[in-house]
């Protein structure tokens, strides 16, 4: 059975002050009671006898004598009773004490909601009903079916869906009001009547009078979705409170009245418990009466409770406990529902789709439930998210301390340095430190390369080679590899011979046989504790202290520079390791798909202090910055300004007005690098390069023409780069293959990469630049691959800060997209780069797009295009060469590559 429309509401509770009866005239009794209107009923004697009790009582309707209980009926108990032929059910009690008027009461009442009943049925043809009928009566604590002749007592049974139910009571099928009738008669006939002194026809138990309406539409009956409602009324007619001595009971009435009063006393317990709420226990069990009657008693029923009061003065006690059972009736609420029935077959599809419905959500779970703690779980992200910020807040300020630390002993060193070339010693002494722990086996060779021109070429190493030898020695300390020359050291050295071979001639495997003497030497130090213990400071002062060395003592002082090297370097080391330790915690802090990211995450997670800016990067790009950093000055990329290292105000000057006569950079545009400042920056970087090919004996700019005498004069590997014109179609386009894909995975800007690319297009003279570009990117490559870093204005530049960086560059050029770009211009490119109309973020995702594809000729073609577009630097590239002075006066024709002559057919956006 299923139940739905639930009905709250409280008893409904209607007093009836009968008239005095015969038996009371005739005895001169006094009526004390009377109604004064329809609610209240007054006690007329109450402040005559000063009496504690109350004198008036009031509920939801109260009749006089002269009512007919017709009127009560209709005044509210018809509602109830009627309520059975829509599936709800429904209870009536008489309760009162003997004689009160009971069985005169509830029978006008079962008789006129029964003919009711019929009448709705009868105008309702709709609907088939069928109407079944029981009755029973609790006597002495028996129950008995009032429809069997059989005095046997019945079982009370309880049922899981339908509560107690009285086992094996016959139910009869009513066909009509006089049916309905011969039954309640012959329930009549059955039930134990008694003569008392009160009453003649005296109920001695207990009736229930049960009518079970089941009803259903026609029109669906007998089909599989058929439903009915059903409901039972009770009529119940309660036997009378009575007092032994009033009643003048003996023997079984004596017996009977104890039952009675034992059962009413637990009805009235119930109510009153009731009355309070439902909580506790409510002792329905205490007694048959309550039991049965349980769904009547606050559950699924509408009740109504009539209260028969006799007026008479003799029953004032009597009359007062029933007001008092009144009233707590009063206070209880029921909950009467929709009692549906389903047939066998609607019930069986009915369990099919349940179960059906749970096997989906078996196998396939929903969301979180609607109360899953979305905010708690937030609370905790939240608080993850500030611990890691608080972490890289920390690391960030243990990073920057140990890099001010480092520049400072790096200070130390060259301050070291000029102090020893200042007192005279530095070209013997400063090399043999140099020497020392490098080559402690090749003393007598050293030495005389020492006294010749070596000083010359160890001030051309100077910084480049000690910073090499720090790192080389930072990645041997943190790697605690004593075992076998470090190839990075190897590498490091490998760049710095290949200086020295273009200047001296000397060949490199001295040098390569140094660094793994300098391997050997640390690892047969192993962990010397005192040296290490050093301070800096205090080993620099030992050396410069030194003043002159003789050279018979060379072994002495050399010993001890060699140890104060050493803590240098070991503290060098230290924080290095350190640094690169606070590095590497910060770069798994900071998620490495920056692409993914959105700028706000981007700004977030990057941190203003550890990652370099794009134009930082771009300062550095040169990518020897660290080694080179003196020999190959840096450009310059501050946006609107060019400012050459070589003092050359003429450069200067053309420059910048090369720069504002193309308008190549807008004033709004002061994040993106300028065409001048990159061209100025190359040709600082060519510059240097060319100076060092020459031995720095030359500061004469660099020409083509002196350029093509170096190439025919000097070993340079580059100037033999510079292949022949037949050669150079296929040459160029392998190295500008290789560039691009090294700027792709250097992270390298797109605007750098634009203006070289769309600058550099076939000429023979374009290959020094190449080559420039080519070293410092390998350089930059192998660096990063390693996961090793280098600085650019005193910060480390990371493979994860460059990449930020480049994140940040294409949000900008994302910006630019609409002012540069017209919205046709736009929605062509979206359209051609695949990007879906509706999606968010378009400009940024074209952004992101940019010269991804290093090995799509047309894609990088396209990107550069549109690069140079949103910069404001179109195909100007070759004349803007000579008219920035990028040009070598080449008279050997320009060879184009399949490359540069897919590029010409390729529009500007
Ligand atoms: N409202 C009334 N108007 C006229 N007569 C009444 C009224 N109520 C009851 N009577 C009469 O009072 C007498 C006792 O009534 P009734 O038998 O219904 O009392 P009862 O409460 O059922 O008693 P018991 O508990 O002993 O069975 C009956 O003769 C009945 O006709």
């Amino acid at each position: 059975m299923q139940e739905a429309g639930t009905r709250e509401e409280k008893i409904l509770v209607l007093v009836r002050l009968r008239p005095l009866n015969e038996k009371e005239i005739a005895a001169s009794e006094l009526a004390d009671w009377e109604c004064i209107n329809d609610t209240t009923i007054l006690y007329r004697n109450g402040l005559r006898e000063g009496s504690t009790f109350p004198s008036a009582y009031s509920f939801d309707r109260v009749f006089r004598g002269d009512n007919t209980t017709r009127q009560l009926y209709e005044e509210g108990i018809r509602e109830i009773t009627l309520s059975v032929v829509s599936g709800i059910n429904s209870t009536v009690f008489a309760y009162g004490q003997t004689s009160s008027g009971k069985t005169y009461t509830m029978c006008g009442i079962t008789d006129y909601s029964v003919a009711d009943i019929f009448d709705y049925i009868n105008k309702h043809e709709e609907r088939a009903f069928a109407l079944k009928f029981s009755a029973i009566e609790i006597y002495n604590e028996v129950v008995r079916d009032l429809l069997s002749a059989d005095n046997v007592s019945l079982r009370l049974l309880d049922d899981p869906e339908r509560g107690t139910i009285v086992e094996k009571l016959r139910e009869e099928s009513v066909r009509d009001h006089s049916h309905f009738n011969q039954l309640v008669a012959i329930c009549e006939a059955q039930r134990q009547v008694g003569e008392t002194s009160l009453n003649e026809k005296s109920s001695r138990s207990h009736q229930i009078l049960r009518l079970t309406v089941e009803s259903s539409a026609r029109e669906f009956m007998g089909k599989d979705s058929s439903t009915a409602l059903s409901a039972s009324v009770n009529f119940v007619d309660l036997a009378g409170s009575e007092r032994a001595s009033q009643a003048l009971s003996a023997g079984a009435r004596l017996k009977e009245g104890c039952h009675i009063n034992r059962s009413l006393l637990t009805l009235g317990n119930v109510i009153r418990k009731l009355s309070k709420g439902r909580n506790g226990h409510i002792n329905y069990r205490d007694s048959k009466l309550t039991r049965i009657l349980q769904p009547a008693l606050g559950g699924n029923a509408r009740t109504a409770i009539i209260c028969n009061l006799s007026p008479a003065r003799s029953h004032v006690e009597q009359t007062r406990n029933t007001l008092l059972f009144a009233c707590c009736a009063k206070e209880v609420m029921t909950k009467a529902q929709v009692n549906v029935v389903m047939s066998d077959k609607a019930l069986v599809k009915h369990l099919q789709k349940e179960v059906a419905r749970l096997e989906s959500e078996l196998r396939t779970p929903g969301p979180p439930p609607s109360n899953y703690d979305y905010v708690g779980l937030l609370k905790k992200k939240d608080l993850q998210i500030e611990k890691m910020e608080r972490e890289i807040r920390e690391l960030t300020k243990q990073r920057d301390q140990a890099h001010s630390r480092i520049e400072e002993l790096l200070q130390l060193i060259d301050n070291d340095q000029d102090s020893q070339k200042m007192n005279g010693i530095g070209d013997d002494r400063g090399w043999r430190r140099q020497s020392t722990w490098e080559d402690n086996g090749s003393m007598s060779e050293l030495s005389g390369v020492t006294n010749g021109s070596y000083y010359e070429e160890t001030k051309k190493r100077s910084t480049f080679e000690q910073t090499s030898h720090v790192l080389w020695q930072n990645e041997h300390f943190m790697t605690e590899d004593t075992s076998s020359p470090p190839s990075i050291g190897h590498k490091y050295f490998r760049a710095d011979t290949s200086v020295e071979e273009i200047t001296t001639g000397e060949a490199s495997d001295e040098y390569c046989k140094d660094v793994r003497c300098v391997d050997m030497e640390v690892s047969s130090r192993g962990n010397d504790s005192g040296v290490l213990a050093s301070s800096p400071d205090e080993c620099l002062s030992q050396a410069v202290d030194g003043d002159t060395i003789e050279p018979d003592s060379v072994l002495g002082p050399v010993r001890d520079d060699q140890e104060e090297n050493d803590a240098r370097i070991s503290h060098y080391g230290a924080l290095e390791q350190r640094l690169n330790h606070v590095q590497k915690t910060i770069d798994s802090l900071v998620p490495p798909d920056v692409d993914d990211m959105s700028p706000e995450d981007l700004g977030e997670y990057a941190g203003e202090t550890v990652e370099a800016t794009a134009s930082e990067l771009e300062r550095s790009f040169t990518g020897v910055q660290v080694g080179l950093k003196k020999n190959f000055p840096l450009p310059n990329y501050d946006a609107g300004t060019v400012q050459l290292s070589r003092n050359d105000s003429q450069s200067s000057l053309e420059s910048s007005s090369v720069a504002r006569s193309i308008g190549a950079m807008p004033d709004d545009d002061e994040d993106i690098p300028s065409v001048n400042a990159f061209v100025s920056g190359l040709k600082e970087m060519a510059d240097a390069y060319e100076n060092h090919l020459s031995g720095d004996q030359e500061n004469e700019p660099i020409s083509g023409s002196n350029m093509k005498d170096r190439k025919e004069s000097s070993s340079d590997p580059i100037q033999e780069a510079l292949v022949s014109a037949s050669d150079w179609p296929q040459e160029f386009e392998r190295r500008q293959r290789r560039i691009i894909e090294l700027w792709h995975s250097c992270n390298i800007p797109l605007v750098h990469r634009t203006y070289f690319f769309l600058m550099f297009r076939g000429d023979p003279m374009d290959s020094v630049y190449m080559e420039v570009e080519l070293r410092r990117l390998t350089f930059l490559d192998e660096t990063f691959s390693r996961g090793g870093h280098t600085f650019a204005d005193g910060r480390v530049v990371t493979w994860s800060s460059s990449m930020k960086s480049l994140q940040r560059e294409r949000e900008k050029l994302s910006k630019l997209m609409r002012r540069r770009l017209s919205e046709e211009e736009r929605l062509g490119l979206f359209k051609r780069w695949g990007i879906a109309k509706n999606s968010k973020r378009r400009r940024l995702q074209l952004a992101n797009h940019l010269w991804r594809d290093t090995k799509d000729v047309n894609h990088v073609m396209e990107s550069a295009s549109i690069v140079g577009k949103l910069v404001g630097f179109t195909e100007q590239g070759q004349s803007l060469k000579s008219m920035l002075g990028l040009n070598f006066n080449s008279t050997t024709p320009r060879v184009s590559s399949s490359l540069w002559r897919q590029r010409s057919s390729i529009p500007i956006v």
